[in-house]
């Protein structure tokens, strides 16, 4: 809270000054929360076109300028045309500064806008420059100095690109320090964290890839601080020590779905922007164990049957990038299998909001049956295939996910609740499926045998169409268990063993594992 004597201090005027902008005389200003230019009418031209234009005028907060920079004569990391046209603008003003701030654009994308400034002289042009960098350096919760892992088979391979292209010339234009790892292969990122990285010099951690590469560097900064601090984390029941650093997520991957669902949009530049004024969001992390083992972290999805098999079959199809997901769902939607099981939940408490508003209750709740889906969505895993997501109302840090049953249906059914995720419609408004919003849930299949689809007509003829995650090459019989598709990581224990049980931690402000960029 501020009082009113630091109301009235913050708007302070730090520098006001007249300068040119755009062949424009302004009157430009700052204090601790804004910088504004307002255009100023001069006498002479009012006089000669006899019609007055109001002036025109801007403002930027203070938090989302990026930078300022001297205009110099030489500026190399332009292009040979920017260049020529810079060197000309210095000769004509030789005392110029440029501010690159934040500029926000639809559909919650973000760009860096630039706005140039010439001055009267050198000394003012250096104090403006000084001013608003002192001003920016009292935003403590800025990154300074990162550390940046690129996964360059992620996605369409473009992880390296982007980086270099997008993303460090914005990082230079803040004044941010990059050491950037493109790692060499899979774990290499988890590994270097855990055991090696000095993390004491880095403000954060940044992920330049998708969901599978996140959740390597959860895992490795989770592990790294445990180690530290001499916690066991397989131990059932270990206290997790709290992580200081935070993850900043450049989305590079196939879904992509924790950058999206956090920030809304998958754009690198936007999630650049939201890194370099500080931007966090905590949310929760759920640890999946079997038989009282830790197996893994979870903060997207956990699902077991269709995603698991999407999963399993896609991960032998990763040359075709992001589009094998989609080979893959028309797969498992065709192979249409359901697995038997019990599953056992705790229900969040009533306060806390169920996914469609019913009143719950605080016992454990046993649900056996025949499933197709079993999904915990730990946030809303809102992707460009489903803009809202697998379950819209989760919430991202809450201490809760949202379980979602769906029960053995038609395929024509399946095929409704799956359109349903790309549409406006309620994909929970069908008799066969249930959400629940849980605080831990376990998940225990039966049938260690092989069971047979109940309509043997039912099921295509290709070889190719096999149930995935299974050894066979053709659909008969369906296989007893799937896999669990753990943030897109296929849990092979889980496959074969019994328990999959969920708990979730909230991380607050003060006390999280993981914090991410975002605009809410
Ligand atoms: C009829 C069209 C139906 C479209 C249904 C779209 C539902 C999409 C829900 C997406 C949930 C995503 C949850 C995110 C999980 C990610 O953590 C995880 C890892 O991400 P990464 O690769 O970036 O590392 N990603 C995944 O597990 C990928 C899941 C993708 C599932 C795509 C399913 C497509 C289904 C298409 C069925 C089409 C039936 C058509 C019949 C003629
Ligand atoms: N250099 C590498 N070579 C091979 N695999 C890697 C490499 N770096 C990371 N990985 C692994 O690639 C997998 C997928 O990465 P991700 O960035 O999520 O891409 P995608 O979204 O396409 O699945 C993750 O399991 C990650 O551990
Ligand atoms: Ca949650």
């Amino acid at each position: 809270m501020t009082g009113p004597a630091e109301d009235t201090k913050s708007q302070l005027t730090l520098l006001s000054s007249k300068l040119l902008h755009q062949h424009q005389a302004v009157e430009a200003a700052l204090n601790r929360h804004v910088f504004v230019w307002k255009e100023i009418e001069e006498k002479s031209q009012k006089r000669s076109s006899g019609i007055s234009k109001t002036p025109r005028s801007h403002i930027v907060q203070v938090s989302e300028i990026v930078g300022i920079h001297k205009v110099e004569n030489e500026d190399h990391t332009k292009s040979k045309w920017d260049q020529k046209k810079t060197l000309q603008f210095s000769q004509l003003f030789p005392n110029a500064f440029t501010v690159f701030y934040v500029k926000r654009t639809k559909n919650h994308q973000w760009r860096c806008n630039e706005a140039t400034f010439s001055c009267s002289s050198a000394e003012l042009c250096e104090q403006w420059i000084q001013v608003t960098r002192e001003q920016l350096s009292l935003l403590t919760n800025r990154p300074k100095r990162l550390l940046v892992y690129i996964n360059p088979f992620g996605g369409k391979r473009r992880g390296k690109r982007i980086y270099e292209e997008k993303v460090a010339p914005v990082f230079q234009q803040a004044g941010i320090s990059a050491d950037v790892i493109v790692t060499e292969r899979a774990n290499h990122a988890r590994d270097h964290l855990t055991t090696e990285a000095n993390l004491q010099q880095y403000d954060g951690v940044v992920c330049v890839g998708g969901d599978g590469m996140f959740s390597e560097i959860l895992h490795g900064l989770v592990a790294r601080t445990q180690n530290d601090n001499k916690v066991d984390q397989n131990r059932p029941g270990a206290e997790l020590k709290p992580c200081m650093l935070r993850i900043g997520i450049i989305p590079a991957g196939s879904t992509d779905c924790i950058c999206f669902a956090t920030v809304g949009t998958n754009d690198p530049v936007t999630s650049a922007l939201h890194i370099i004024i500080g931007d966090s969001q905590p949310m929760d992390v759920c640890s999946v164990h079997h038989n009282d083992v830790f197996l893994r972290y979870s903060v997207s999805l956990l699902g077991y049957g269709f995603y698991g098999d999407v999963l399993a079959d896609s991960e032998k199809k990763r040359w075709l990038g992001p589009a094998r997901y989609d080979l893959s769902g028309v797969k498992a939607f065709l192979c249409h299998n359901y697995y038997k099981g019990t599953v056992s939940f705790l229900p969040a408490e009533d306060n806390l909001g169920h996914p469609r508003d019913k009143m719950q209750s605080d016992e454990e709740t046993v649900i056996c049956g025949k499933f197709i889906a079993i999904n915990a969505a730990n946030m809303s895993c809102a992707c460009p295939r489903s803009p809202k997501g697998l379950s819209p109302s989760a919430h991202l840090a809450d201490g809760t996910a949202d379980l979602i049953l769906v029960r053995k249906c038609s395929r024509l059914d399946f095929f409704r609740h799956l359109l349903r995720h790309t549409n406006t419609d309620d994909q929970f408004d069908h008799s066969f499926v249930e959400v629940h919003r849980v605080k831990k849930f376990h998940f225990e299949p039966l049938d260690p045998q092989p069971l047979l689809l109940e309509n043997q007509s039912e099921l295509p003829k290709k070889p190719g169409f096999c149930p995935m995650g299974s050894a066979q090459t053709t659909c008969i019989p369906s296989a007893a268990h799937s896999s669990w598709n753990c943030d897109g990581e296929i849990l092979h224990h889980a496959a074969i063993q019994k328990n999959v049980i969920l708990k979730n931690f909230f991380l607050d402000d003060k006390d999280e594992s993981a914090k991410l960029s975002t605009d809410n």
